[in-house]
């Protein structure tokens, strides 16, 4: 197990040759949130643009792709198709959300047949980020408890079908992909809630990044939470083989294996735990992915600079007042601190 380091960190940091284009820099297809986590899809797709990347692609349903069009010029959008709502008890006036008891459910959940319209993005990203605010469309409890009444299981379960589609479409791709939030609970709930089980286990595709936290990784494994934090070094360690892929177990010292390695991050602090920052993350590992490093030297990198980020952001705001969209600000700075360059008085 080793400290991550500002030397070795400053080592993994990719190349910007002058002769370059946006292709050089690599293509993220960032597919990423939903009606009740636009922010989700914002934060992530440009993260990976303030982190490198040449360009950003964020496929979704069209209110997300709409609403985050209208937040920044920056990224390019792929709306996707979405799924009439199947379930009877709906009112005609219930247009884009609908409330059935206390759950809020999301009626522009993506058709499973998006999938191929993708094709073409599959082919060509660098690199294909998967989760941040996807939206499992119900409570993540309900989703994950197979003793669920029937009728419950009826309703919405949000991308999980899309989600499956994607994922059988995304296992000959040999691109690094990230799987973050709502992406690891449909993963949980196929392993170990799905009413068909799985007939062979499930296999991530080769150069995959998961990036859990703590509650994730303990659907993920099917145990409890505090077991996870107990000894969260085995406990990463033991995700990665099993799932075959690098684990980034996210918290205060987040842990990085690759099944053999283990990593801790020293950076970072309480000003990241807010809603959001997770999605930062996600979108700048993307962003190192796209330009060329592997999965386990992007997420090295990608975890310190988005806890240097926090450090930096701490100082200005106070850990108090630090948002996730400020981290989108604080990538430049942290980036620019590991390679010393001297700020220029103007
Ligand atoms: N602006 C946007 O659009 C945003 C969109 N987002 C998107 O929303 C989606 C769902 O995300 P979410 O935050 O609602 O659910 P999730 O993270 O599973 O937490 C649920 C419960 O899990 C627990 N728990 C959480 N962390 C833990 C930890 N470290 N260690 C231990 N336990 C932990 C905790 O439960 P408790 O411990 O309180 O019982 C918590 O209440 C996802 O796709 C995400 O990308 C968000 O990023 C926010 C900003
Ligand atoms: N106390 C803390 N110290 C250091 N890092 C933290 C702390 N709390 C949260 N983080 C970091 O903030 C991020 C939170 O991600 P996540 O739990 O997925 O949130 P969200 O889903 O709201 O984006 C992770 O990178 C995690 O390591």
């Amino acid at each position: 197990m080793q400290t991550l380091t500002k030397e070795y960190i400053t080592s993994l940091l990719p190349m910007r040759p002058d002769n370059s284009h946006k292709a050089t820099f690599g293509h993220v297809l960032n597919i990423a949130g939903s009606m009740h986590y636009r922010g989700a899809a914002y934060l992530s797709s440009l993260s990976a643009l303030r982190t490198g990347a040449g360009y950003v692609t964020l496929a979704s349903s069209p209110g997300v792709c709409q609403s985050v069009s209208a937040l920044t010029p920056n990224i390019v959008m792929r709306p996707l198709p979405t799924r009439p709502v199947i379930y009877a008890e709906l009112s005609p006036q219930m247009t884009d959300s609908v409330c059935i008891g206390l759950q809020s459910i999301d009626t522009e959940s993506i058709d499973e047949k998006a999938v191929i319209q993708l094709h073409d993005l599959l082919e060509k990203a660098s690199v294909i980020t998967v989760g941040s605010g996807l939206s499992i469309g119900q409570s993540k409890d309900e989703f994950n408890d197979s003793t669920a009444p029937l009728s419950s299981m009826a309703i919405a379960e949000g991308n999980h079908c899309f989600f499956l589609a994607l994922l059988g479409a995304l296992q000959t791709r040999s691109q690094s992909m990230v799987f973050d939030a709502d992406a690891l609970n449909f993963i949980s709930h196929f392993l170990h809630h799905s009413p068909r089980k799985p007939q062979t286990p499930l296999h991530l595709p080769k150069n995959s990044i998961i990036t859990p936290h703590p509650k994730e990784l303990a659907r993920l494994l099917n145990i409890d939470v505090e077991a996870i934090q107990a000894d969260r070094v085995h406990y990463a360690t033991e995700a990665a083989k099993q799932l075959n892929t690098i684990v980034l177990l996210k918290g205060y010292h987040t842990v990085i294996s690759d099944g053999e390695y283990a990593f801790i991050n020293p950076t970072g602090n309480n000003a990241l735990a807010k809603a959001g920052s997770g999605d930062v993350l996600t979108g700048i590992i993307g962003g190192f992915c796209a330009q060329g490093l592997s999965p386990l030297n992007a997420t090295c990198l990608g975890v310190y600079l988005h806890g240097l980020a926090g450090d930096l952001a701490a100082q200005a705001l106070s850990e108090y007042s630090v948002l996730a969209s400020d981290l989108l600000d604080y990538i430049p700075k942290a980036i620019k601190q590991i390679t010393n360059v001297k700020p220029i008085n103007v």
